[in-house]
């Protein structure tokens, strides 16, 4: 697997967060660019939360300029999330137990494997940048406060595989693996890349509960829609759920 072209490098031992690092590059971005970090001492999750970043983990952002309007670009954490599937169908050599959650976490065996943090760094001098950032339980399960009832519990690639991958390695096949889906994206749109989202999706067509802002949705999976909803058929009919946690 070499480098994908058109995209840059970056390895740096120690960082805040990758994702800060990408809003310090943005401004002076000259294309797509990876930033790799060894360690991380404040990492950040989904919806303020803190990412426990052990080192020989991943930890990644792709820093990009996407040209699109936001409801589009914000699609890309399908993109990012099914490069992650394939990247770790790679490193593994096996599909069995890698399954996608809606809207990005990759699941191994039903544990949370890797996350993704989309963040729009808004516009700068009339450009908008992207940054994805990418976290993967390649050597430790990062160690957990209580979790809530329903949430997915951590697990590592190498205590539920044998596998060992460095973060340098896996990067490479992450990145390679984006490349070829961003190219499909950006010719094709959002629908192939939702399809072979929905053949991946953990627990679609069963009972599954959506929470965000206080509500809390129960439903049936029915699918994600053409805008990246989450589609939960409900006995007061059909919920269309732009942003949640989702608890099993
Ligand atoms: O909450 C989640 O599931 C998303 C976790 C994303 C963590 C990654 S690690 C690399 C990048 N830098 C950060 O500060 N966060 C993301």
């Amino acid at each position: 697997m070499s480098w994908p072209e058109g995209y840059d490098l970056r390895v740096l031992d120690e960082v805040d967060s990758t994702n800060a690092e990408a809003a310090r590059l943005a401004i002076s971005l000259a294309g797509p660019t990876w930033i790799l970090a060894r360690r991380q001492t404040a990492a950040r999750g989904r919806r303020g939360r803190a990412w426990i970043n052990p080192e020989g983990n991943l930890a990644a952002t792709l820093l990009m300029r996407p040209t699109e309007t936001p409801d589009i670009v914000a699609l890309r954490s399908f993109v990012a999330a099914l490069a992650l599937h394939e990247a770790l169908v790679m490193a593994t050599g096996r599909t069995a137990g890698l399954t996608l959650k809606w809207p990005n976490d990759v699941l191994l065996n039903g544990g949370k494997v890797a996350g993704i943090l989309l963040e729009s760094l808004g516009v700068r001098q009339g450009v908008q940048h992207l940054a994805i950032g990418i976290g993967v339980n390649l050597l430790h399960p990062p160690e957990c406060a209580a979790l809530e009832p329903g949430a997915v519990s951590p697990v590592a690639l190498m205590s539920a595989t044998g596998v060992a991958v460095t973060p340098e390695e896996f990067l490479t096949l992450l990145a390679a693996a984006y490349a070829k889906v961003e190219t499909l994206f950006v010719t094709q749109g959002f629908a192939p890349v939702r399809q072979a989202w929905l053949l991946r999706a953990a627990r679609l067509g069963e009972t599954i509960t959506a929470r965000a802002g206080g509500t809390e949705t129960v439903g049936t999976f029915e699918t994600v829609d053409a805008a990246g909803n989450l589609v939960l058929a409900t006995g007061a009919g059909r919920a269309h759920i732009p942003a949640a946690d989702v608890f099993f």
